[in-house]
């Protein structure tokens, strides 16, 4: 493991502006998934802890942030923004030391754009406009937009600070509070996410962090607390169910980015260089753990032995190992229990009849660490778990097809619908797949190009509602209809 200056931190909770251990004195471990060594300790929070961090956020609702002007508050998220990019080295190895993830997707990918989606969400709010509605020469409508009070941001720990300040920037832009509960597997970017924000100039009680774990602990305190107005949460799909159970009670506003199992349709006019590149990315990167991931590949017939020898070559190149080293493409995954979750679904592959025609092994020589081999699979049919439920890691199955409807009929029949990717050089062929997938996102020739002001969610069980831009207003904002007589 190559060293770096950057140390890893203990984990305290941040509540109205302060950073507290647990009442109890409760931590935890932070185990580094690279080396299995530890990290640090981690205080672990519950209801008592929650109750205080949502007591603080409904005061500040009515303190100083409430009356800065919309100015003000840009400039604050603008400061985030700049002190992200300021402590982008030690965020980056903080990152991959909790996940496993190489420094360079870190440094490239989750620091620089969590600090984009604040300086993203700074610029959008001034484009904010409310509707006017005239009614004849009778009466004239308006629409206010006021904060929906206190949201509750549940962050998953795959892109942990990407994914926190995705929700924590919109949430602070339209003039809430928040209490955030990190994954309990990637609790240090968040911790030094409160510091930034404290540094930033935002008020006391306004940004609150609290760590634990889900059930019967802080996320479950969070869920069930009746003075939570909102959710937004990203993770999986079960999870997802469990929480609309808890917000139920209290009726809560609900935002989620749920699990996928997403198609990656190949074409035999597309360019296959073309192809195979950005494949090895939508396949492998981030350890597979990514909830966009195109771990479902169907390639046209004619095509599908040459796409196979081309990707399996290429992914025979890709290195798997320490996180600190440059030339590692891919890390480890984020935990043992992940880790036997990942290896259970290549186990049973091989149990549906399927063939591992790359990987699915530990590399050689790692024998510390959740690694994994990049791991194709073939020979497997639509009716396989394999080929139905979300794995999560860096495995995907190649299944050839033979016509249009065909593969729409089978890339459709499940119950997720998060993204799709569909590589095809046919105009009209493009947009027509493209419009019949039943995905929140469409990508055509290309994977994970984003601009922040376009709807970004799932359907079916893969989430409800969509962030970006101004649907991100829609969720983080009350609107209220004035109508004045005239
Ligand atoms: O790119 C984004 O805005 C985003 O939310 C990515 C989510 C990835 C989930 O694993």
């Amino acid at each position: 493991m190559q060293q770096t200056k950057v140390k890893p931190i203990d984990c305290l909770h941040f509540i109205n502006g302060q950073f507290v251990p647990s009442l109890d004195g409760k931590t935890f471990d932070n185990i580094n998934p690279a080396t299995e060594e530890k990290l640090g300790t981690v205080a672990e929070g519950g209801a008592a802890e929650i109750e205080l961090a949502v007591q603080a956020a409904r005061k500040a609702l009515n303190g100083p942030w409430k009356k800065m002007t919309a100015n003000e508050r840009i400039a604050i998220l603008r400061k985030v923004g700049d002190l992200i990019l300021e402590r982008k080295e030690e965020l980056s190895v903080l990152e991959s030391l909790d996940t496993g993830k190489p420094t360079w997707l870190s440094g490239s990918i989750d620091i620089p754009r969590a600090a984009y989606n604040f300086h993203f969400f700074s610029d959008y709010i001034r484009t904010i406009t409310n509707e006017a509605t005239q009614m004849d020469d009778v009466a004239i409508n308006y629409a206010i937009r006021r904060p929906v009070g206190v949201i509750g941001l549940i962050n998953p720990w795959n892109l942990p600070l990407l994914l926190m300040t995705w929700k924590l920037a919109p949430a602070l832009a339209a003039g809430n509070t928040v209490v955030m509960k990190p994954a309990e597997l990637t609790p240090m970017t968040a911790t030094v996410m409160a510091e930034i924000c404290r540094d930033a100039g935002v008020p006391d009680g306004v940004v609150n962090l609290v760590h634990g774990f889900g059930p019967n602990s802080a996320g479950a305190a969070l869920t069930e607390h009746p003075d939570v107005n909102a959710i937004s949460f990203t993770g999986e799909t079960t999870t997802g169910k469990i929480i609309m159970a808890a917000a139920a009670k209290s009726l809560k506003r609900l935002s989620y980015e749920l699990g996928g199992k997403n198609p990656n349709v190949i074409f035999a006019d597309s360019n296959l260089d073309e192809v195979i590149e950005t494949t090895l990315k939508s396949s492998f990167i981030n350890q597979g753990e990514v909830c966009l991931c195109g771990s479902r590949i169907y390639v046209e017939r004619s095509a599908y032995e040459a796409f196979l020898d081309k990707f399996v070559a290429k992914t025979k190149e890709l290195v798997v190992g320490d996180p600190f080293d440059a030339k590692t493409k891919v890390g480890a995954l984020i935990s043992e229990e992940h880790y036997e979750r990942v290896t259970g679904y290549i186990k049973l592959a091989v149990e549906e009849g399927g063939t591992i025609l790359h990987g699915g092994k530990r590399p050689a020589g790692l024998e510390k660490g959740y690694y994994l081999e990049p791991t194709i699979i073939t020979g497997l049919t639509r009716d396989c778990r394999v080929v139905k439920e979300e794995i999560f890691g860096p495995v995907v199955t190649v299944i050839p097809f033979d016509t249009e409807e065909e593969v729409l009929e089978q890339i459709n029949d499940t119950h997720y619908g998060l993204s799709a990717s569909v590589w095809t050089n046919d105009l009209r062929r493009a947009h027509r797949v493209a419009g019949q997938i039943e995905a929140g996102i469409v990508w055509v020739n290309t994977w994970f190009l984003r601009d922040l002001r376009t709807p970004f969610g799932g359907m079916k069980q893969s989430g409800i509602g969509r962030e970006g831009g101004v649907h991100s207003f829609e969720f983080y904002s009350e609107l209220t209809n004035i109508c004045i007589k005239l």
